[in-house]
């Protein structure tokens, strides 16, 4: 493995019954990178990530993440080793307000068990007030302060979606994963979510992103992965992938290049 790789999967199969959704794929994502993940409807992009993520058990695969064999099998682990995701239909709690929804990301690192919840030690107190500051300046970085108090469900798409980023960060993540971040969002929603990738890679977090928005990805990403029906059709530089003869003719079409 390589030393500047943060994540590197080889091999990773994975059969739906008669679907063959994840084909021997590979995929490697330098560390401080954007990597896209991209490829038509159906072409086994979000079940890769819920196989790296450890929502699905892999049929086969070999998974190094930060240098290390790491084996996905629950969500919990893979967030303890590194690695936070967001999904596609967005899963915040809705009755929570939003900075309780990043005050949950943040309880995963914390280490006040039930006795602490129950009896309130000094340590107790002080660790649930850093967590709140913690959130409060989790959410003035994907700017949301101003929604602290409201209840998650009332916010736009677009914030929710970036409160879904708040509350991965808050998992102090070394990866983390997008599942087509930018989709509903209107035009001003895409440039605010394109800053924000950007801020947080020129931080030191490293980011895979599945995303059809294919300017957006084109503009962001350091590399790309191309899937089409479970397997690698091409992965590169954007331009590259671009112009990729196979690229065009399942995902891009003529008109893209
Ligand atoms: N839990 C499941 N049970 C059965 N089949 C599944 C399951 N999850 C995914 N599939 C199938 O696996 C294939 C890959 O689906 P997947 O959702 O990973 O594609 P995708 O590239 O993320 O698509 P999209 O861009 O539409 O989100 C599809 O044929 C899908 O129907």
């Amino acid at each position: 493995m390589s030393a500047h790789l943060l994540l590197d999967v080889t091999d990773v199969s994975k059969r739906f019954g008669g679907v063959q959704a994840l084909d021997s794929v590979g995929l490697q994502v330098p560390h401080g990178s954007i990597v896209g993940l991209i490829g038509p409807n159906g072409a086994g992009k979000t079940t890769f990530f819920n196989v790296i993520t450890g929502l699905y058990p892999a049929d086969s695969g070999i998974f190094l993440f930060d240098g290390k064999s790491y084996f996905p099998q629950s969500v919990s682990q893979v967030t303890k080793a590194g690695l936070a995701r967001t999904f596609q239909n967005i899963r915040l709690f809705g009755e929570m307000t939003v900075l309780e929804n990043v005050m949950v990301g943040c309880h995963c690192r914390s280490k006040a068990g039930l006795l602490g919840a129950i009896f309130r030690f000094p340590s107790t107190r002080r660790e649930e007030r850093a967590i709140r500051d913690k959130s409060h300046a989790l959410l003035a970085y994907v700017g949301l302060s101003e929604y602290a108090n409201m209840q998650a469900r009332n916010l736009s798409y677009g914030h929710q979606r970036r409160l879904e980023i708040a509350r991965a960060l808050a998992t102090e993540p070394k990866l983390l994963a997008l599942d087509e971040p930018a989709a509903g969002m209107n035009a001003t929603e895409k440039l605010e979510l394109r800053e924000l990738l950007l801020r947080i890679r020129a931080d030191g977090k490293t980011i895979l992103l599945i995303e059809h928005d294919v300017s957006l990805v084109m503009g962001i990403c350091d590399s790309l992965t191309v899937l089409d029906y479970g397997k690698v059709i091409a992965s590169g530089k954007p331009a590259d992938v671009r112009g990729h003869p196979e690229v065009i003719r399942a995902y891009l079409g003529q008109g893209a290049v």
